[in-house]
């Protein structure tokens, strides 16, 4: 299990996560908030790279930073910049960061097969990774990060940047990987994964905003999202005064999801489902911390 209790990271003055507690058990969680939230420096702060003001860290009982090199010993990690060496091939790439993770060379070039394997590259191996597209090298990303067999995989965007086709191949893989350990990633997707995260925590302002299940996240939205068919006039005249979650132009008129405490004073308006994506704008709109 993986704890957070009371973490707290300021930068200087700047408090940019306050007072977050939560505990994670296996499976595939999702961690997704407006650009600035915060979910990079709290992914920085799990995998080990950086402190926190105040609070603790830990994974089974082993805790950051006190026994730091056995906690990332159960730690895979995939930065939102993944560099590699354009010269190298993905298996020469994945050797040298098995030294570095301190595998012994008598396992390494088996364990090496196995994550190329997982992350479905085998048939790449011998190409320079000059050569390889973004989604490609985040395999190479997410290969390395499965090198030690982690308890808790981390990784900060692995979506971004790739096209749908990509995003469903990783979506499906992480929810594999997350059968046997904790996944936790950050992402501003979140539509295409609804039936796949067993939990989504929001970060906002500094804190988390919302923890839970898919369901329970679609339940705090229910009876505040609406539709409505507006003419170009009606758009215009209204469009800055609504929260809109979606929008659909086709010829002349606007198709509008509408975020809403109450039901809005607009012609043939009626109440439909929440989608995660009218939830995720309902929670950010409906901040209490102001
Ligand atoms: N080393 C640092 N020094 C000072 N401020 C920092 C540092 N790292 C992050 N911040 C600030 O912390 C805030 C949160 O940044 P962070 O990158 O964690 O957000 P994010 O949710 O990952 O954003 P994005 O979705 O755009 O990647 C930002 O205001 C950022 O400028």
């Amino acid at each position: 299990m993986l704890e957070l209790s009371s973490i707290t990271k300021c930068f200087k003055k700047n408090c940019v996560i306050n007072d977050v507690s939560l505990s994670l058990h296996k499976g595939l969680h999702l961690l997704t908030g407006p650009n600035g939230a915060g979910k990079t420096t709290l992914l920085r702060i799990l995998a080990g790279i950086i402190a926190p003001t105040t609070g603790q860290v830990s994974l089974n009982g082993i805790s950051l930073p006190n026994d730091s090199a056995r906690f990332k010993a159960h730690m895979g990690y995939l930065p939102q910049k993944f560099g590699v060496y354009p010269e190298m091939t993905a298996q020469k790439f994945l050797m040298y960061f098995a030294e570095l993770k301190g595998i012994p060379a008598s396992i390494a070039t088996q364990k090496v097969e196995e994550v190329m394997d997982i992350a479905q590259i085998t048939s790449f191996h011998n190409k320079t990774l000059r050569d390889w597209t973004k989604g490609m090298r985040q395999k190479v990303g997410i290969a390395q990060g499965l090198l030690n067999d982690p308890d808790l995989l981390l990784m900060d965007e692995p979506l971004s940047g790739l096209d749908p086709e990509e995003r469903y191949y990783f979506c499906d893989l992480f929810s594999k990987l997350s059968s046997e350990r904790i996944v936790l990633f950050s992402t501003h997707i979140i539509s295409e994964l609804t039936t796949l995260a067993d939990s989504i925590m929001l970060l906002h302002k500094a804190k988390m905003q919302f923890k839970g299940s898919i369901p329970i996240m679609l339940d705090a939205a229910r009876g505040f999202v609406w539709q409505a068919t507006l003419s170009e006039d009606e758009w215009h005249d209204k469009k800055n005064e609504l929260v809109v979650s979606a929008l659909r132009a086709d010829k002349g008129l606007y198709e509008v999801r509408i975020i809403s405490d109450v039901r809005p004073e607009i012609t043939g308006v009626c109440s439909v489902e929440p989608t995660l994506e009218d939830a995720y704008i309902y929670l950010v709109s409906h901040d209490d911390s102001e």
